[in-house]
């Protein structure tokens, strides 16, 4: 009997080639209402904060954990590139998995309900989301193509039917929506009730704020590109690691070739950080992202630029060029996007195919 039930049991999408990477600074009770669908893989925990302090993972999860000294350890004087007292401590799991997808998901993020009631899995809509092709480059108006029930309109053109591979799927929020201080505190009841049913393209040339609590890439397509930048401890800005690591990461998408989907899944979004906090980490962000969008906007990179790493050194010598007169702090970003490379080749060597060496273990 058992074994039949066993049989029956599909296996997991992408069970052995993705890995969950989650910052925290606290126990990760949350992943209890994960369980049914995260239980099947392998988690990447980034421990924020005191090192000393212990995280508690419920049993039954196979995980790796990596505190502040792991990080000094692993990477040496280039840890000096993954920020510390901020969620974009997170981009060092990116750069320590060995597989081909990563899904990263806060510890504050649970799981919704679509309007049927019906418990979402959000990551294997994110699978979904990477495993079909983008539509950069013309919009669909019937919104994804590649969805059951949908399929490109009249005056598509079939030329541009494939579509491109996917790079990065942007999953949304019920519930507490991502807004940024100002507007957390003139709306503090605000909850986002709206579950629209849809999943788009971003089209090229176009940025849009790339929020980290529920997010999906394909790492070996843009992984090199997902520095979540200097913020947090010791830095004038904070909460701005995964908008800069958008704003670069679709310059490159836009540049190679590659796609980048926003809308489904929703996860729900319980909790609401302190928006006076929240403005004092975020204010020169938002006097500063009046420039640095322009930048990104008219941001070119040259057809030599082959690769994620070449891109990407290209980019940080245009923020050092561009942005160092806005306020030093980019010419110092610009420097730790080289780091960020230097390491992220040093611990993936281009010879190894991402997903095929095994994981670091538990600690
Ligand atoms: O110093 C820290 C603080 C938090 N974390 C971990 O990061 C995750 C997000 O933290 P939290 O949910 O408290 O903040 P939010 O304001 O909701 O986060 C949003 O804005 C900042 C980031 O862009 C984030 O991605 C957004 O979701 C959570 O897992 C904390 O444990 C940390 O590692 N270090
Ligand atoms: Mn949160």
């Amino acid at each position: 009997m058992a074994d039949s039930a066993a049989a029956a049991k599909p296996t997991p999408l992408l069970k052995d080639e993705l890995d969950i990477v989650i910052p925290t600074i606290r126990n990760l009770d949350f992943l209890e209402m994960w369980r049914p669908f995260f239980e099947p893989y392998h988690l990447i925990i980034v421990q924020d904060g005191d090192p000393s302090k212990t995280i508690k993972v419920p049993d039954g999860f196979d995980y790796e954990l990596y505190n502040r000294n792991d990080i000094n350890k692993i990477l040496g004087p280039k840890a000096s590139c993954i920020s510390f007292k901020d969620s974009a401590c997170r981009c060092f799991g990116y750069m320590v998995s060995k597989k081909k997808y990563i899904y990263t998901i806060d510890d504050d993020c649970f799981v919704a309900k679509d309007p049927s009631g019906k418990m979402i899995n959000a990551l294997q809509q994110h699978i979904k989301n990477l495993l079909c092709p983008s539509t950069p480059f013309f919009f669909n108006t019937l919104y994804d193509p590649y969805t059951e029930g949908a399929d490109f309109v009249r005056g598509y053109p079939f030329s541009l039917r494939e579509g491109v591979p996917t790079a990065v799927s942007h999953g949304l929020w019920l519930n507490i929506p991502d807004y940024d201080a100002p507007t957390q505190l003139v709306k503090p009841l605000e909850r986002n009730q709206r579950y629209v049913d849809a999943v788009l393209t971003i089209p090229k040339g176009t940025l849009f704020p790339m929020c980290g609590m529920n997010l999906a890439f394909d790492r070996e397509l843009i992984g090199p590109a997902m520095y979540f930048g200097l913020m947090g401890d010791g830095q004038p800005i904070g909460r701005y690691d995964d908008m800069w690591a958008g704003w670069c990461v679709k310059v490159i998408c836009d540049h190679l070739g590659l796609g980048v989907k926003t809308g489904l899944p929703y996860i729900w979004h319980s909790k609401a950080s302190n928006p006076f906090v929240n403005l004092r980490k975020e204010y020169k962000g938002i006097f500063w992202q009046e420039e640095i969008i322009p930048f990104f906007q008219a941001a070119t990179l040259p057809k030599d630029c082959t690769t994620v790493q070449k891109c990407y050194i290209e980019l940080s010598k245009q923020v050092k060029d561009k942005l160092s007169k806005v306020d030093p702090y980019f010419d110092k970003l610009a420097d730790a996007m080289v780091t960020w490379i230097e390491a992220w080749d040093e611990l993936n060597p281009p010879s190894g195919a991402a997903s095929k060496v095994p994981n670091g273990k538990a600690k």
